[in-house]
C-alpha cells in the first residue's frame, strides 16, 4: 500500500502534465485530511520544480523511456531522494508500490533504477540545468531579457520560494516572534519550513502571507489616513489589508464572490476594515472619484512560477492577447475614476512587458523614490522585479508596478 500523500501527489503530477489542469483546481477538487493535502502539494510542487534534474539523474539507469505513469513515479521518488533528502529505503519501497498500480511488470525495473539513483544520482541531479519553462514562455522571455537571464530565472524557479509575511505592526517585532528576518523592503522572511497557522501572532492577526515583491505596489502608493482608496481586483486581499492598515478608507472590489469571502476572512482575522464590492471592473461604475487606486490586474501570473511550478506546463500562451486587451481596458477605466492629481498604481505579477511596461507607456508617471527601491529594479518610471533578483536571500516573485498620476 502506497501512502496517501504520495498517491495524491502522483495524481496531481499526472493531471498537471497529462491533462494540463492547474494544481489549485486539483487541490480544490480533492478531499484529504489537511496534513495529507499539505504534504501531497509539497511533494508535487517539488517534483514539478525539479523535473529537469530528476530526468538527468534517472537517464543513465533507464534502458528506454518508461511509459508516462511509471516515469512520474520515478521522478517523484528521485526528487524525494535527491532534493528532499528522504531515507532511501522508505522512498524506494513506496515507489515500487506506486509502480505496481501503474504497471505491475515495471516494479523490478523501478526498484533497480531507484537504488542506483539513491546511491549514485546526486552528482547528475546537482549538475543538471534547472527545469525549462516550456518554449511558449522561454521564447518570449528570451527575446526580452536574453538567454542568460532566462537561465537565472529558471534557477530561481527551481529554488522555490521562502515564506514572506507582511506585519500589521512593527516588522522587527514580528521577525523576533517568528524567527524571521526583516528584508530591506520591510517584509519578514521565514526561510525554513513553516506552517503559517502555527506561527506566533497568526490567530491575533499580527501578519498576513504576502510575497516581498507583491507587498511593494501598496508601499509605492503610500496611502494616507483618511484617503479614499479603491483596490481593484482585490481578492484574496493582501493589498487591501496593507491599504486598510495605513488608515485609508478602502473599497475593495473583485469579480469573484467566492474569492471576496477570503478577503472578508482575512480582514476579520487582522481586525481591519474595508467596504467589499463584488463587481466587474469592466462594467462597474463608482459613486464619486478616488484619491488613490490600486489596480492589480489579472495577468499571466508568469512572475509566480516559483510558487506555482505547474503553470508553465498547464498554460501554452493562448489567450494572452485578450488578457493584454483586458488590462488596457481596466487601466483606462480605472484612470478615469481618479480625482485630478490622484495617483494609481498599476501592477501585475507577470514577467511579460506587454502586461507591464507596455501597458503604462503613454501615461504621466510619478517616479518611485522610495528608500527601498534598488537601481536594478528601475524600468523607465516603474519597477521591474524578477525572480532572479536577491538570489542570496531567497529571491522574489516577478512583478511590474508603476505609479501613475491623473493630471
Ligand atoms: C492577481 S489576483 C489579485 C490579488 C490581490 N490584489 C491581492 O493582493 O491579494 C487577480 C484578481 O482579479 C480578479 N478579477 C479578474 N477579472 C476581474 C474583473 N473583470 N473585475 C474584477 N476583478 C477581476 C480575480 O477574481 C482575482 O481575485
Amino acid at each position: 500500500m502506497a501512502d496517501a500523500a504520495r498517491e495524491l501527489a502522483l495524481s496531481f503530477i499526472k493531471s498537471v502534465l497529462a491533462q494540463r489542469i492547474m494544481m489549485q483546481d486539483l487541490v480544490a477538487a480533492a478531499s484529504a485530511p489537511p496534513e495529507v493535502m499539505a504534504r501531497a502539494q509539497r511533494l508535487a510542487n517539488a517534483t514539478l520544480r525539479n523535473l529537469g534534474p530528476a530526468d538527468a539523474a534517472l537517464k543513465p539507469w533507464l534502458k528506454k523511456a518508461p511509459p508516462a505513469p511509471v516515469r512520474d513515479v520515478l521522478r517523484l521518488a528521485t526528487v524525494e531522494l535527491l532534493a528532499l533528502g528522504e531515507a532511501p529505503h522508505g522512498v524506494v519501497s513506496e515507489a515500487v508500490s506506486l509502480t505496481r498500480q501503474a504497471s505491475p511488470r515495471a516494479t523490478g525495473m523501478a526498484n533497480a533504477v531507484l537504488r542506483r539513483v539513491a546511491e549514485e544520482g546526486q552528482a547528475a541531479f546537482d549538475a543538471a540545468p534547472p527545469t525549462r519553462m516550456g518554449n511558449w514562455l522561454r521564447g518570449r522571455l528570451g527575446a526580452v531579457y536574453g538567454n542568460a537571464v532566462v537561465a537565472r530565472i529558471e534557477a530561481a524557479h527551481g529554488a522555490g520560494a521562502p515564506l514572506d509575511l507582511t506585519a500589521k505592526g512593527d516588522p522587527a517585532a514580528l521577525a523576533e516572534a517568528t524567527g524571521g528576518t526583516v528584508l530591506p523592503t520591510g517584509s519578514v522572511r521565514i526561510s525554513g519550513p513553516a506552517q503559517v497557522t502555527a506561527l506566533p501572532g497568526y490567530e491575533e492577526g499580527a501578519f498576513w502571507v504576502q510575497d516581498a515583491a507583491a507587498a511593494l505596489p501598496a508601499k509605492l502608493l503610500d496611502a494616507q489616513p483618511g484617503e479614499r482608496v479603491l483596490d481593484l481586483c482585490a481578492a484574496p486581499g493582501g493589498k487591501t489589508m496593507q491599504l486598510a492598515s495605513a488608515g485609508a478608507d478602502v473599497t475593495a472590489l473583485d469579480l469573484s464572490e467566492r474569492r471576496l469571502k477570503r478577503v472578508e476572512e482575512n480582514l476579520a482575522r487582522t481586525g481591519l476594515t474595508a467596504t467589499l464590492v463584488a463587481a466587474d471592473v469592466l462594467t462597474w461604475e463608482p459613486e464619486g472619484l478616488f484619491d488613490v487606486i490600486l489596480l492589480d490586474a489579472p495577468c499571466s501570473a508568469t512572475g509566480t512560477i516559483r510558487r506555482h511550478p505547474d503553470l508553465p506546463h498547464v498554460k501554452d500562451g493562448k489567450g494572452l492577447k485578450e488578457l493584454f486587451a483586458m488590462q488596457t481596458a481596466m487601466l483606462e477605466r480605472a484612470m478615469s475614476w481618479l480625482k485630478p492629481g490622484g495617483r494609481l498604481v498599476y501592477c501585475t505579477c507577470s514577467l511579460l512587458p506587454e502586461e507591464g511596461e507596455k501597458q503604462v507607456e503613454g501615461y504621466t508617471l510619478a517616479r518611485p523614490e522610495a528608500a527601498w527601491v534598488e537601481d536594478s529594479w528601475r524600468a523607465g518610471d516603474g519597477l521591474r522585479l524578477r525572480p532572479d533578483f536577491w538570489p542570496e536571500v531567497g529571491g522574489m516573485d516577478g512583478f511590474y508596478m508603476a505609479v501613475l498620476r491623473r493630471a
